[in-house]
């Protein structure tokens, strides 16, 4: 009989009481280690140059084979510490993960009950409550049925099969508490099929939907993945810290977001989880790096800082995670992440784990990052670049000097609806940072409570405006593309395109700041004849996701050449995830998303347009 999710971690429980050779004991005291001296084995000769433990063996929880990468040729148990806890047991699922395969990092290194709880409540308290309201459902608000009708497309050599439930992976008790506390009841599609993956060390290039929960699908294997490890001795050099994880994303917020995430994902778990973004000081981040650092979140420009600093080494990187992949490999960030991954200390592809994840992925970006995958999987749930059927789009011909007024109206509108005249939270995303702050000024004076986010701003004001829109302080956000993608704000709402952007992807990553985690939500987007580019991609990626088009849009659809898409449409099915392997055509210089029959006027743009679809003379928006 399937147990559920919720079962297994109250059996998994139970057999934390019941004493057996593979228990580990929860410590009763801290016991401090200092940093230099963390993950270190208990016999550890001192001052060795260099890694000099490779990453130890293990495998077979849950029918899949774990870290076959570092698996062969390397000895077993014998690299764990001697005794209980730290040997191989090759956990079955529904045990909870309570056996021996999981190693107890918090011996050493005991930071639990230093640990800042990041959750609202403490679970252990609450345990039946919170179980209760996870088997209903009724806490969560999200409506998973909306994702289980998702196509899913999978390509690679032994692909692992997907997962229905948490319980069917052994993640281990402490990650699967935290699961618990999340108030997670059950993995997504993404989840579903992108975590056995990434547990069996695959590479991988994955793209789901946004708000379709793929920061927990890449924390969670490499959280676990870490907790496994048997301990790594990382080399000591002055100053130098030495992660063994590394997740890139191109902004400073939704850097700080995905710490936030894997930190509540790894509370006591004994992985230490730190973020370096640029715009904050240095020095504070430096001192958290040296107190010990397992998974670094970062932004690209503060890490080559930090590397050509010295004072970071990558060397010891066994995954590593690219978030909104197919924005760090464009234009903008690409250089720096070539710098990163393959001019640096890091180790090179084949060796480390490296997952991809995005909403979007053109075909020329698929390109580029298999230079840094190996023997990679793709998953697609759901079309690439596809928009989710939660988010009811709206598109509306508005003259350019019509919009603020129009924009008003919505205001008046949504105010109106509003819940005990509290205004919901709206995004209002516009082409230029100076638009960003003259439409703030404006709605101000006009009575509607607005605050920016772009690069113009200073950090601190950046995360003052974030901050104050989140609590619903400020309710309206006017912000450049630098808040398009993976930000996680509950309760948006409303968003509204005042300026569409040039590009198809751009405005699909826009849109998902609502409708998020199986809510609902809206998106209006002001059309006129600045966006003729954008109506063909726009009406299709509309009418994929059973919206209605106008008939105006459609016409102009029509006529106008392909464009803002980077030739993304192929006017194939409504579903097509399409691994740019499959596509034995590519490299004849089609469109980016495969089928070539549409490839007129506008196909096939040249790698070097790509910038984030700002057009020529257009300054990109993002920091
Ligand atoms: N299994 C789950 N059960 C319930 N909620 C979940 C689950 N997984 C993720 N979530 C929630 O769904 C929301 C969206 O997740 P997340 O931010 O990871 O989406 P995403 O796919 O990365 O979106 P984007 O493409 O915009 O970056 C978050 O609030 C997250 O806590």
């Amino acid at each position: 009989m399937r147990t559920s999710w919720a079962d297994s971690v109250a059996n998994s429980a139970s057999e934390i009481a019941v004493s057996d050779n593979s228990y580990v004991p929860r410590p009763t005291r801290s016991t401090y280690v200092p940093p230099h001296l963390r993950n270190r084995q208990a016999s550890d000769a001192p001052n060795l140059p260099g890694p000099a433990t490779e990453r130890a063996a293990f495998t077979g929880t849950a029918g899949v084979s774990l870290g076959s990468r570092w698996s062969s040729g390397l000895p077993k148990p014998e690299m764990g510490r001697p005794g209980p806890g730290y040997g191989y047991s090759g956990a079955v699922a529904g045990r909870g993960g309570s056996g021996g395969g999981w190693n107890n990092r918090s011996r050493g290194w005991d930071r639990r009950e230093r640990e800042v709880n990041p959750f609202d409540d403490d679970v252990d308290d609450k345990t039946d409550d919170a179980e209760q309201a996870f088997s209903e459902q009724e806490n969560t608000g999200i409506n998973f049925d909306a994702y289980e009708d998702i196509p899913v497309e999978t390509s690679g050599e032994n692909v692992p099969p997907p997962v229905n439930t948490f319980a069917e992976i052994d993640l281990g008790d402490l990650l699967n508490q935290n699961i618990r506390r999340c108030k997670y009841v059950k993995p997504t599609p993404i989840q579903r099929h992108a975590i056995p993956i990434a547990l069996a060390g695959r590479d991988l290039m994955a793209c789901a939907q946004t708000g379709s929960g793929k920061t927990a699908a890449f924390c969670f294997p490499i959280i676990s993945g870490i907790m496994r490890e048997q301990y790594v001795q990382r080399p000591r050099v002055a100053r130098t810290v030495y992660p063994l994880a590394l997740i890139l994303s191109p902004t400073r917020e939704l850097s700080c977001q995905i710490h936030d995430e894997a930190k509540k994902f790894s509370y006591q778990t004994g992985v230490k989880v730190v973020v370096a973004y640029g715009g904050a000081p240095i020095n504070q981040q430096l001192r958290e790096l040296e107190r010990g650092v397992d998974i670094l979140v970062a932004t690209p420009g503060r890490l080559v800082d930090l590397l050509e600093r010295a004072r970071l080494s990558l060397q010891m990187i066994r995954h590593l995670a690219l978030d909104e992949a197919d924005r760090m490999l464009d234009m903008g960030f690409e250089p720096q992440i070539r710098k990163i991954v393959e001019q640096m200390d890091m180790p090179n592809r084949g060796v480390r784990q490296t997952m991809l994840f995005s909403a979007t992925f053109p075909r020329e970006i698929q390109r580029l990052a298999s230079d840094f995958l190996s023997n990679y999987i793709f998953l697609a749930v759901g079309r690439v670049g596809s928009s989710t059927d939660l988010i009811v789009q709206r598109v509306e011909f508005v003259h350019e000097s019509d919009k603020r007024s129009h924009l008003m109206d919505l205001l008046h509108a949504q105010r109106e609806n509003g819940a005990h005249g509290k205004q919901a939270l709206t995004l209002v995303f516009v082409e230029t940072k100076k638009g960003a702050d003259s439409l703030e000024h404006w709605l101000c004076i006009n009575g509607f409570p607005a605050t920016t986010i772009h690069g113009d701003r200073t950090q601190q004001e950046r995360e003052l405006a974030l901050r104050s829109f989140k609590t619903g302080k400020t309710p309206i956000l006017v912000a450049t593309d630098v808040a398009a993608r993976g930000l996680d704000i509950p309760h948006v709402a409303h968003v509204v395109n005042f300026d569409l952007p040039n590009d198809i992807d751009d405005y699909v990553h826009r849109i998902g700041r609502t409708g998020r985690a199986g809510k609902s939500g809206l998106a209006t987007a002001f059309f006129n004849e600045g966006n003729l580019s954008l109506a063909r991609p726009l009406a299709e990626l509309m009418q994929e996701a059973s919206q209605e088009v106008p008939a105006w849009l459609t016409r102009y659809a029509s006529r106008a050449p392909y464009g803002g898409s980077k030739g993304r449409r192929s006017g194939g099915g409504r579903f097509g995830g399409r691994d740019f392997r499959r596509e034995s055509s590519f490299g004849k210089n089609l469109d980016y998303y495969g089928g070539g029959g549409n490839s007129g006027s506008g196909y096939g743009v040249p790698s070097s347009n790509y910038g984030g679809g700002y057009a020529p003379g257009v300054t990109s928006a993002w920091d």
